[in-house]
């Protein structure tokens, strides 16, 4: 496969507005994106785009070689994962851990007409294991902690053995161990041989660990960097970035960020 994502020129607009402007962002296979902007920057339309649910105004949009307009997106979206915060929304309360994740295999969400296969299950209850949640099985959504949920979106997500993995915001309402368990969770799925290409949407900096070796800085529907996460989240680019004075400390490989003295 020569690339995951390949966009090139691509703007979306909307009225009158611009909400995407000249994104040119190619990701490989191999590669693990961290993709950082501020509320309204444009990620969730970036993401929209990748998956097919918005089309772009001007640009061309190639997603596992397949160039958008001559294939059948239903189909490529199979191989696509997607964990966001309006599919958790979807989700029945009574819902069984295992019907989710097993659901994702037909890209539903819970299971109505699907009638999957002993096997279904059985992946269903490794990836469980893989994502260090088996011990949720039989038990309804609405009793699992929002860190548990989490995870069995994202077990969901892998369900059809996706080559790519959109996470966007993973960690929203996680406190701090639960945050820190799910990151290391998505370290070692990344670890993996077969592991999926790994686009990490996130608000928060520090969550960008080493195995996201490159990241994307939207900025007003541009993109503002990319390249090498060592390169991109320097103290220099992202005080230009927040349009703010920030210093970025790494600790044990993740960057962390806080406000200069000058505004305090
Ligand atoms: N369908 C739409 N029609 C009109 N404007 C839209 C549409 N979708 C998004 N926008 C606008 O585009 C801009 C980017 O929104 P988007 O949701 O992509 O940002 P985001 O970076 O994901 O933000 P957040 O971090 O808050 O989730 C916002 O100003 C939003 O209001």
């Amino acid at each position: 496969m020569m690339s995951i994502i390949d966009l090139q020129d691509v703007s979306w607009r909307r009225q009158n507005e611009t909400i995407l402007s000249d994104i040119n962002w190619c990701v490989k296979k191999g590669e693990h994106w961290a993709v950082l902007g501020l509320n309204g920057s444009g990620k969730t339309s970036l993401l929209n785009i990748v998956t097919g649910y918005s089309w772009p105004t001007s640009g061309q949009v190639r997603i596992l070689d397949q160039l958008f307009g001559k294939i059948d997106i239903r189909e490529l979206r199979k191989s696509i994962g997607w964990v966001s915060s309006s599919l958790q929304a979807r989700i029945k309360e009574n819902e069984r851990a295992e019907d989710i994740v097993v659901s994702g295999k037909y890209a539903s969400i819970g299971l109505a007409y699907e009638e999957p296969s002993e096997a279904d299950f059985e992946k269903a209850f490794r990836i469980m294991e893989q994502m260090h949640c088996s011990h949720l099985t039989g038990r309804n959504y609405q009793t699992c902690s929002q860190g548990e949920r989490q995870k069995l979106l994202i077990a969901r997500g892998l369900m059809a053995s996706p080559d790519l993995l959109l996470l966007d915001e993973p960690t929203s309402g996680l406190d701090f161990i639960a945050r820190e368990e799910l990151l290391s969770t998505i370290q070692d799925l990344i670890k993996q041989d077969d592991a999926p290409t790994i686009i990490f949407v996130t608000h928060h900096i520090e969550e960008i660990m080493p195995e996201f070796s490159r990241s994307l800085l939207l900025r007003d529907g541009t993109v503002f960097a990319k390249g090498a996460s060592k390169d991109v989240l320097t103290a220099d680019k992202l005080s230009q970035f927040f349009d703010m004075w920030v210093n970025v400390e790494w600790h044990r490989h993740r960057p962390w960020v806080s406000l200069d003295e000058r505004m305090l």
